[in-house]
């Protein structure tokens, strides 16, 4: 059976704002429709063309009535869902997954950026590790710090997560991403208001909560600060936990406090005898790959380099395992904050600032849990061949 692509009904006026981004989405279904004028090709298998990258900027003078607004996001970036174009076939959806083509939105965290991929069809992602690389690619490919996939829950929960870091490897988890995560959910089944999710991750349960302004709140769970578990070979020195211990880094001696939020973290707040971090002189080019490959980490680390504003307010520069110098790191942040009470440098509610923007963090002394409040933002909608 094949599908006609129906023509468009669209009126030039919407108000700017929440339908814009149905109306970027709309615009991309158009140009896809286009770019496959013929009338044998329903609207997920067109043949690559230049026109089918679609990395529609936002632009603010986009003016369309979206009528279909939403069955054209999910179409676009959900193959599996009920096409805007008719009731799928299973032929034309058993094509859709083989068409070689990949619909994504792309999300940011404070500037760490990422591909959203709706995955809830399958337990194993739609895209491979290698792949990823590339479409990490900021040159060659989308360009991003990883790709994230909202994927079934398991256990109960609503959904999983599962990341490719930009190098191809895979984290426990990803705080900026479980941001993007919830509103990239509440997007695709257009929630409006305050929602949470029960996320499974390899950090354990995981759950955001989209608030009202459309910050995302989320329960970071405990911290895990046994050397072992981090993991860290360096010699626990306070009970089995590494707190500002020494660390020699290429023939500099760092004080370093050990703690993983689901993933490594190697927090800093500078080397032995110097005087206090001044984070934005950093190389982190240098540096930080010598952290992040340092033989006391067996799984490799985050490093997270923290100078101290005040006992409420933290600055941090972080070199990511697997993804390099990033604009933010949500798990770092919650890292920087438990280690800053360890050491007795901080409060335990602060404001994280990074390059991206800053980060609320508060590690609640009633329940253990570290909670991480800021924002997540669609970029654009976009298909790629795979
Ligand atoms: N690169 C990290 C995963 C992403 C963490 C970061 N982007 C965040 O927001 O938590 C790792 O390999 O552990």
């Amino acid at each position: 059976m094949t599908t006609r692509l129906k023509t468009w009904v669209f009126s030039q006026t919407c108000e700017i704002g929440s339908r814009s981004r149905a109306s970027l989405a709309l615009r991309a279904a158009m140009a896809m429709s286009a770019s496959s004028s013929s009338t044998s090709s329903n609207l997920f298998c067109t043949k690559p063309t230049p026109k089918s990258l679609f990395l529609l900027p936002r632009n603010p003078n986009l003016r369309f009535r979206a009528a279909p607004f939403l069955p054209c996001i999910r179409a676009l970036i959900t193959p599996s869902a009920p096409s805007i174009l008719g009731v799928e076939t299973t032929e034309e959806k058993s094509k859709n997954e083989d068409c070689g083509f990949l619909h994504f939105a792309k999300y940011h965290g404070l500037g760490n950026d990422f591909i959203m991929v709706d995955n809830r069809d399958s337990m194993e992602p739609m895209v491979t590790p290698e792949q990823a690389v590339k479409l990490c690619d900021r040159n060659f490919g989308v360009g991003a710090d990883g790709v994230i996939f909202v994927m079934p829950g398991v256990d109960g929960t609503d959904y999983s997560m599962r990341i490719f870091n930009s190098d191809g490897s895979e984290p426990e988890m990803c705080g900026n991403g479980i941001r993007c995560f919830a509103r990239f959910i509440a997007e695709l089944k257009n929630l409006q208001g305050s929602q949470s999710f029960t996320i499974h991750t390899g950090a354990g349960l995981i759950v955001p909560r989209v608030e009202d302004d459309a910050k995302v709140t989320v329960d970071m769970g405990q911290p895990v600060l046994r050397a072992l578990a981090v993991p860290t070979k360096i010699p626990a020195n306070k009970d089995d936990a590494v707190i500002g211990a020494e660390l020699l880094v290429e023939g500099k001696t760092w004080n370093v406090t050990c703690v993983s939020m689901g993933n490594p973290h190697c927090v800093t707040f500078g080397a032995k005898q110097c005087n206090a971090l001044q984070v934005d002189d950093l190389k982190l080019q240098d540096i930080g790959p010598k952290f992040e490959h340092h033989e006391m980490f067996p799984s490799r680390t985050n490093t997270e380099f923290v100078e101290v504003i005040s006992r409420s307010h933290l600055k941090m520069r972080v070199w990511e395992r697997g993804a390099g110098a990033t604009l933010a790191c949500g798990t770092g942040a919650c890292a920087i904050v438990v280690a800053s009470v360890l050491e007795g440098r901080s409060e335990r509610k602060c404001a994280v600032d990074l390059p991206g923007g800053l980060l609320e963090i508060e590690w609640r002394e009633d329940d253990n849990h570290v909670y991480m409040t800021g924002p997540a933002e669609l970029v654009f909608y976009g298909s790629v061949p795979l």
